[in-house]
């Protein structure tokens, strides 16, 4: 079959899956999503109890990728990729309540969940470009995980250079040093004088300067790119199944910044997995806990908060579930995005708002709220989580679902990437895991930017190696 994408913006053309993993953002500045929703029946879904991380992941990916790989090769890929891990079910779920469960996404190599799918898409981004004998320049926004990850994940790559765009001071040590020490001659940390926001935008900007895009063959692997998305709608599968789905509904709280995660988390219900409720659970950069209550969507300031990885407002995946909330109209999310631009925020209509709420909740956690829980849920479930984790903790209780459906709490990071603010609140330390502990005496390469696309722009055609192209 061959299986399409379009964009968000209905101006780009639809392309299969191998083009969309090389595209990311699509010609007109929107994200792909699939021309239509696959669907796993009962029996299927039900068919994945007591089977591996690796034989679910390849049944849930497979349907969305076309002809793109051979028979096999998407197996071999998968089974690499979660070769990686440190714990043997990729994913673990941990009990902490009577109904209350946390799903630890961090036993990746860089211990945070991008390394789920990351780990996948640079070895199927690998493949792809050696099919077609190419190069790729990877530009990355980072506030502090995706390029760690994304670092790890392509070190080795001979197709591919990484240069990764993170706020300069904004993030914690440890993700510092994940992308500064790593000495790679295709790797590249670049500390822009912004925030996040900046360099989402930056990425985003060259992305729609379609010469120096083509020229310097940019591949994007943020979550704007769809193969981060279905690499993820994965472990909702597994979590889901292990607690009794489909035979039993579950809830997910997500603790959110891009609106990546807990859209995988809707793309998974979509497929036929019984979500009963989706919670966004937002720092004090609640742009999307407001939208939700409000219908608004609007950019205010960025605050710096102890879950500096979330510390976003301008939430990209957004732009897919309006897409969908919208009825698949391309013209109303472009509408909506022109109005963003010129005015910094839009407003859903009620029905779109209403579609929305019809699947997710959402609420923000304070800093208060944030240290306060980690300190509950080390007192009462003997379970020391990371302020990300915390924040979605806080919103647990807020599901408005029945009590006896199981709510599982996306565990994104571990604690031992944010000391600091893991020790002021409960006072004790998380130590590093012990691959991971050459990280705080490793010597350190970035370089400092000025908050300025024109700077980015030159620092890229310096370093990167896939373009024979000059540019004036
Ligand atoms: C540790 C952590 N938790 C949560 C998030 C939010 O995930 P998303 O951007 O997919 O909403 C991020 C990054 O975005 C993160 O790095
Ligand atoms: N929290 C992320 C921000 C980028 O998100 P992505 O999912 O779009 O890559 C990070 O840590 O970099």
């Amino acid at each position: 079959m061959t299986f399409t994408y379009v964009s968000t913006r209905g101006q780009a053309p639809a392309l299969g899956f191998s083009d969309v993993l090389l595209t990311g953002l699509a010609r007109d500045g929107g994200l792909y999503v699939p021309s239509e929703w696959p669907v796993l029946d009962a029996e299927t879904i039900a068919g994945f109890a007591g089977r591996s991380y690796a034989d679910v992941a390849e049944e849930v990916i497979a349907p969305f990728t076309g002809d793109a790989f051979a028979p096999g090769e998407l197996r071999a890929m998968v089974d690499e990729a979660y070769a990686t891990f440190r714990h043997p079910a990729v994913a673990p779920l941990v009990q902490t309540g009577t109904n209350g469960f946390i799903l630890e996404l961090f036993h990746g190599p860089t211990l945070a969940f991008k390394d789920v799918a990351m780990q996948l898409l640079a070895r199927m981004m690998d493949h792809a470009l050696a099919k077609r004998g190419e190069r790729a320049t990877i530009v990355a926004a980072t506030s502090g995980d995706t390029g760690g990850a994304a670092i790890e994940a392509f070190r080795s790559s001979e197709r591919v250079d990484v240069v990764v765009l993170f706020p300069h001071g904004r993030v914690s040590d440890v993700q510092r040093r994940q992308m500064t020490t790593v000495d790679a001659p295709n790797v590249h940390a670049v500390a822009v004088e912004g925030n996040f926001d900046d360099c989402q935008a930056h990425v985003k900007a060259l992305f729609n300067d379609h010469r120096f895009r083509d020229g310097m063959k940019l591949a994007a692997v943020n979550s704007i790119n769809w193969a981060r998305i279905v690499a993820q709608v994965v472990y909702y599968f597994t979590a889901a199944v292990a607690l009794g789905a489909p035979h039993r509904p579950v809830s997910f709280v997500v603790p959110t910044g891009n609106f990546g995660d807990v859209f995988a988390g809707w793309v998974a219900k979509r497929m036929g997995l019984p979500i009963e409720r989706l919670i966004v659970a937002t720092n004090s950069n609640d742009i999307l806990a407001r939208t939700i209550e409000t219908g608004r969507y609007e950019v205010q300031g960025v605050h710096p908060t102890s879950s500096p990885s979330m510390d976003i407002q301008v939430s990209s995946n957004f732009e897919r579930l309006l897409f969908e909330a919208e009825g698949r109209d391309a013209d109303a999310v472009r509408r909506h995005m022109d109005s963003l631009r010129q005015s910094g925020a839009f407003t859903l209509s009620g029905p779109v708002l209403a579609t929305i709420r019809g699947e997710f909740d959402a609420g923000c956690t304070d800093e208060e709220a944030t240290a306060r829980t980690l300190r509950e849920t080390l007192a009462d479930a003997g379970y020391l989580a990371d302020p990300h984790t915390a924040v979605a903790l806080a919103q647990a209780g807020r599901a408005s679902s029945d009590p006896q459906v199981p709510i599982v709490v996306l565990a994104t990071a571990h604690p031992a990437k944010f000391p600091d603010a893991v020790v002021a609140a409960t006072g004790r330390h998380p130590p590093l895991p012990q691959h991971l502990a050459h990280l705080l005496s490793g010597q350190e390469r970035m370089t400092v930017v000025p908050n300025d696309v024109e700077a980015i722009k030159s620092f890229i055609q310096q370093h990167s190696r896939a373009s024979g192209e000059v540019f004036a």
